[in-house]
């Protein structure tokens, strides 16, 4: 079985990589980074460390890797050829990687005989896989698109495992936390996708990845912009901070309310959910930079994203989202020169205000609630600073 995976990063080796070859698929990695791709290919072989109270390593072997600016047509030839690919390349890729498979796809569409094919994509966002497929329609003509259709699956996933920015000197070893989950929606999938260890398949994915994204990825965004305003460098150091803690608290509460009222979470098994998170928080052994869980705040800002996201349903749902707000606020004051969002995000504060720069990067209605909720806890940030 062959599965090909976008993006060798983090999350690529350290998860969707690790499950593919542990379950018997030869992973070929495609990246636009030369010096990992050759070292992949090289070495073919990669150590990935389990970081709970032992530390395990586990050996990921059989692998290769592939330069997408640099080997296309064999890009290509690998997509026409798969029979699994995925991606973990982070949601503001995916355009760039859907020309590539829609070559991919049109080779294979050509190939007299083809099997169905999936395309996973594992990004934190909601609707990661139908974004690609629909990228990648742009790139083919009707006739292939009618093809695609009765052949080609786009199943939307859930991904959760954290995998901290990596600081050792070996280029391809990564640590990450014990923890992971893999969901995908089977009603998406075309054929049969060759069997992945770990892999949940489920009927209606929006409550996994929402319980996802708007728990572990909501705790930790607001963990790492109000951490940074109290002094914090790493989540690890944020969440120990008391008044971190409470604002995270809080936002988990707020949204497991939402969560528990649109989709029926059952409430106890919610709050075991929510614990369990806040105690992945604290992994002592994981030290993972506020900037690297803060990065991307204008994607992070988005409509349906991790903060205004929620805040927005619970108006709707009549509940009241103080502590998201908190976080929402906080935002605006994350600093991290070489993340060029943060930058982006400040120009634009500076020339248009705190409102008109919600309404822009998060789509907030003009007249939502939530807009002066941000503006007060924004205030009161501010405040806070000073003292
Ligand atoms: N790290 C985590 O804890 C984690 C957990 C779950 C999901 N995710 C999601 O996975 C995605 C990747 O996150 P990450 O932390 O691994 O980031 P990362 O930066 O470590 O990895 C992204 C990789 O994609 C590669 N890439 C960039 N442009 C490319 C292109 N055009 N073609 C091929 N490869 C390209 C980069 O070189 C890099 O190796 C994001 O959507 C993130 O939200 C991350
Ligand atoms: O990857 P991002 O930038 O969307 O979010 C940063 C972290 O919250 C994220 O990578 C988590 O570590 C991960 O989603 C855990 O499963």
């Amino acid at each position: 079985m062959r599965a090909i995976h976008f993006g060798a990063g983090n999350i690529g080796r350290g998860f969707i990589g690790e499950r593919l070859a542990r379950s018997e698929y030869d992973v070929c990695f495609v990246d636009v980074q030369a010096p990992l791709v050759q070292q992949l290919r090289e070495r073919r072989r990669y150590a990935v460390q389990l970081l709970g109270e032992e530390v395990e390593t586990l050996w990921v072997t059989g692998v290769t890797a592939l330069n997408s600016r640099t080997e296309s047509d064999r890009v290509v030839k690998a997509i026409a050829e798969a029979d699994l690919v995925t991606t973990a390349v982070g949601p503001s890729v995916l355009r760039a990687i859907a020309p590539l498979l829609a070559k991919g796809i049109r080779l294979r569409l050509q190939m007299e005989e083809h099997s169905p094919l999936n395309v996973v994509a594992c990004e934190n966002m909601l609707g990661a896989s139908s974004l690609l497929k629909n990228e990648a329609a742009t790139h083919l003509s009707h006739h292939e698109r009618e093809r695609m259709e009765g052949t080609i699956g786009f199943p939307d996933a859930a991904v959760d495992r954290i995998v901290p920015v990596q600081t050792g000197a070996d280029l391809l070893s990564v640590c990450v936390e014990p923890f992971y989950e893999w969901v995908i929606d089977r009603n998406g999938v075309k054929g049969d996708i060759p069997p992945i260890d770990g892999v949940t398949y489920v009927d209606s994915l929006p409550p996994y990845i929402e319980r996802k994204l708007y728990t572990v990825n909501t705790g930790h965004a607001v963990c790492a912009y109000v951490g940074q305003l109290m002094g914090c460098k790493t989540v690890q150091e944020a969440i120990a901070h008391p008044r971190v803690e409470a604002v995270v608290a809080g936002a988990l509460k707020e949204t497991g309310a939402l969560l528990v009222a649109k989709h029926g979470f059952d409430i106890q098994t919610h709050q075991n959910y929510i614990a369990k998170i806040l105690e992945r928080f604290t992994n002592p052994h994981l030290l993972d930079p506020v900037s690297r869980v803060g990065r991307s705040p204008i994607r992070k800002l988005g409509r349906t994203d991790r903060l205004v996201g929620p805040a927005l349903q619970m108006i709707d749902h009549n509940l009241q989202p103080d502590h998201l707000a908190a976080g929402i606020a906080a935002v605006f004051f994350f600093h991290e020169e070489k993340d060029s969002e943060v930058v982006e995000l400040h120009q634009l504060f500076s020339r248009e205000g705190l409102s008109k720069t919600l309404r822009t990067v998060a789509g907030i209605p003009v007249d939502s609630r939530l807009i002066p909720l941000i503006s007060q806890r924004y205030r009161e940030w501010e405040e806070e600073v000073k003292t």
